[in-house]
């Protein structure tokens, strides 16, 4: 069982004072069991790396170029990224999609461009809410996944995070029920059995209204290996109640394992 993960997508929020003050409110105070990383706006990075260096707490970008270098304005390459100590970076999330017409294989190539810059990638995929009623989120999802396996190899596609986000779940204070999680999860990971030699070495995690209290649920469903969390992710206490959710899972999957190794 990999470590849980859980990342906060501040999305377009921050200022310098508002952030330096959740920087002072966070680092340190996360559990150690727990892998934990803040996905950042581009121009809060420098402020990131400082703050958060020498703390367990990585560091990761919402959005990069999928081109390395060059005549591309306002555009921000990986490489650009490590040079900010970043370890992660949000691709393909469904407010690039919808809103800045990501397609599926532009998605696949900007994942591409984020691991040779030694980034890795966290793959946003999911269903918007006329799709899941229509009976197509599996595939939606089929799709999103597949134009991944078209541009990636097994290998690289080993060294993804994969992010179940349903559309209608995010920002909307409606989280997907633990049953809708755990049956696209489950999904998602039987289809990186049939692409990925070791999947479970891919880290498969939820986001969409995310909140302390549903957090343990959550984590704690079989196929699930933390969250993306959004608005909680801008309240220090609440980003760090999911993180203490997170450690609380971590725990409950060490004593089935434990019971099931017996
Ligand atoms: O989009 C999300 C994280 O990437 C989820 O956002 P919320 O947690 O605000 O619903």
């Amino acid at each position: 069982m990999e470590r849980k993960l859980v990342v906060g997508n501040w999305k377009m929020n921050g200022d310098l004072v508002g952030n330096q003050a959740l920087f002072e409110q966070l680092v340190g105070r996360s559990p150690g069991s727990v892998d934990t990383a803040l996905c950042l706006p581009f121009p809060y990075l420098a402020q990131g790396q400082r703050a958060l260096s020498g703390s367990a707490t990585m560091l990761g970008a919402q959005n990069l170029s999928e081109f390395d270098a060059g005549a591309y304005t306002g555009e921000v390459s990986g490489a650009m990224l490590a040079d900010f100590d970043c370890r992660f970076v949000i691709v393909g999330h469904s407010e690039r999609r919808a809103l800045f017409h990501e397609d599926d294989l532009l998605v696949a190539r900007k994942a591409r461009a984020a691991l040779a810059a030694g980034l890795a990638p966290i793959v946003c995929v999911g269903e918007s809410l006329v799709e899941r009623e229509a009976g197509r989120a599996e595939d939606v999802l089929l799709r999103q996944l597949d134009a991944l396996a078209r541009v990636l190899d097994g290998a690289s596609l080993s060294r993804l995070v994969i992010a179940y986000e349903p559309v209608w779940a995010i920002g909307t204070g409606r989280a997907a029920s633990p049953e809708q999680v755990q049956a696209i999860l489950s999904f998602v990971r039987g289809w990186l059995a049939r692409h990925v030699v070791d999947s479970r070495a891919v880290r498969v995690l939820y986001g969409g209204s995310v909140k302390a209290d549903r957090a343990a649920a959550l984590f704690s469903l079989p196929d699930s290996d933390g969250g993306l969390i959004g608005g909680a992710s801008l309240i220090a206490k609440q980003f760090l109640e999911i993180c203490e959710a997170a450690a609380v899972a971590t725990q409950d999957d060490d004593v089935s394992d434990f019971k099931g190794s017996r």
